[in-house]
C-alpha cells in the first residue's frame, strides 16, 4: 500500500503509519453469489485483508488467530460453533441486510462476539421488490414477456387476462419498516390494506396509509386478494403459512414472499398451487436458495421466482458494504457499533 502522508485520514494509511497490520476479515468468496462483489474490492482491500473461506480452510493454522471479523451475506459463510471456536480473536460479525435468522446470537454472544446488520438501507428497495412481484403476478408480466418474444405471438387465449390491483385488498403480514413501506406504495395503487404485526402500529401511522389492523391472521387471509409476507423469521413465524392458512385464502388470491422462504411450508404451497387452492405465488425467497433445478415450484406456470434480490440495487449494495465496514472498524476499535444487533426486531 502507498501511504498518502502524515495527515491522511484513510484507515489504511493511519494503520500503516502506526505500523499496524490491517484487520483480517473472513468472507465467503469473491465474485460469487454470496461473496464480495468485484466492484467493492478496491474499497474493502484498502481497509482489510479479505480472506475467503477457501483460503481460510487451506491455511487454517496461520489464519485462525489473525481473523477478527466476519463479513456475512445472508447465510454465507455458515457461522456455526465449529467456526466460531476456531477463531479465538473473532470480535464482530457484520451481516448484510436486515434478516439475521442465519446467525445464532446466543452462541456469538457467549463467545463475546458482537453482531451488526444494515436494517434501514434495505427497506425501500425490498418494499419496491414486494410491489414489483405483486404487479408482475397480477398483470402476468413474465408470461406476457414469454408470449411477446415467442414465434407464436398472435396467440392470445381468452382465459389469459390478469387481475386488477386498484381496489383489491392487500394483507400484509409483518408491518415493520419494510411492511410499512409496502403499505405506502399500495396506497398509491389504491389498494385496501389489512395488516397483522406483533405490535399494532400507532393510529396516525395506520391512517396515513389507510391500514386496518387484524389481531388474528385468519381474517386477513380470508379477506385478502394479495397476501404479502414481510415478517422476521423466528421460531414463531417458522412455516407460519401452511396448508391450513393456504386453505383459508381465497382461490383467487396470490401469495407474495419477500421475507424468508422458511416462513412458508413450501410443500404445502406446491400442493396448493397445483390444486388451485390459491391462484398464484410470487417469491423472492425460498428454501433452499437457489432451489434444486428439478424442484416442482420451478415447473409451475402460476409462480414467479426471483433469486433473493430484495436489496439488490447498485446504490443500496454500496451503502450496505460501507455500513458493514463502518461497523467492523468501530467494533475492532472498541467503539460503540453502529447498527449493533442486540435482539430480533421486526423487518
Ligand atoms: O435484508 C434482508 O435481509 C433481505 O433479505 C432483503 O431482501
Amino acid at each position: 500500500f502507498e501511504t498518502c502522508g502524515k495527515d491522511c485520514s484513510h484507515q489504511v494509511c493511519r494503520m500503516e503509519l502506526a505500523g499496524q497490520e490491517l484487520p483480517y476479515v473472513l468472507v465467503d468468496s469473491i465474485g460469487e453469489r454470496f461473496g464480495v462483489y468485484e466492484d467493492h474490492l478496491g474499497f474493502l482491500k484498502k481497509r482489510f485483508h479479505l480472506i475467503t473461506m477457501k483460503e481460510y480452510l487451506e491455511n487454517k493454522t496461520f489464519l485462525s488467530k489473525k481473523i477478527s471479523a466476519i463479513y456475512v451475506w445472508y447465510h454465507r459463510p455458515v457461522i456455526n460453533e465449529e467456526l466460531v471456536q476456531s477463531l479465538p480473536n473473532l470480535k464482530i460479525v457484520a451481516s448484510a441486510g436486515v434478516g439475521i435468522d442465519h446467525l445464532d446470537l446466543k452462541l456469538l454472544s457467549s463467545y463475546g462476539v458482537k453482531v451488526s446488520n444494515t436494517p434501514f438501507v434495505v427497506s425501500t428497495d425490498t418494499a419496491d421488490m414486494g410491489m414489483a412481484l405483486l404487479l408482475a403476478s397480477a398483470r402476468r408480466l413474465v408470461e406476457g414477456h414469454e408470449m411477446a418474444v415467442s414465434p407464436d405471438t398472435e396467440y392470445f387465449p381468452a382465459d389469459w387476462l390478469g387481475v386488477e390491483v386498484s381496489g383489491a385488498t392487500l394483507g400484509i403480514l409483518g408491518m415493520g419498516t419494510i411492511g410499512y413501506k409496502v403499505a405506502e406504495r399500495a396506497k398509491a395503487f389504491e389498494m385496501k390494506i389489512l395488516y397483522h404485526n406483533r405490535n399494532q402500529r400507532k393510529k396516525e401511522e395506520e391512517s396515513a396509509v389507510g391500514a386496518v389492523y387484524c389481531k388474528k391472521i385468519d381474517y386477513l387471509l380470508q379477506q385478502s386478494d394479495f397476501v404479502l409476507l414481510a415478517v422476521t423469521l423466528t421460531p414463531q413465524t417458522h412455516k407460519l403459512i401452511g396448508k391450513r392458512e393456504l386453505e383459508l385464502m381465497k382461490p383467487t388470491a396470490t401469495l407474495i414472499n419477500i421475507s424468508r422462504g422458511l416462513v412458508v411450508d413450501q410443500d404445502a404451497l406446491v400442493e396448493a398451487l397445483q390444486n388451485k387452492v390459491i391462484k398464484a405465488a410470487a417469491l423472492d425467497v425460498t428454501y433452499p436458495e437457489p432451489l434444486p433445478r428439478d424442484h416442482p415450484l420451478l415447473k409451475l406456470k402460476n409462480v414467479i421466482i426471483t433469486p433473493h434480490i430484495g436489496s439488490a440495487t447498485k446504490k443500496t449494495r454500496w451503502v450496505m458494504v460501507e455500513e458493514m465496514t463502518e461497523s467492523i472498524e468501530a467494533g475492532l476499535a472498541g467503539l460503540p457499533i453502529p447498527r449493533e444487533v442486540l435482539e430480533l426486531k421486526d423487518m
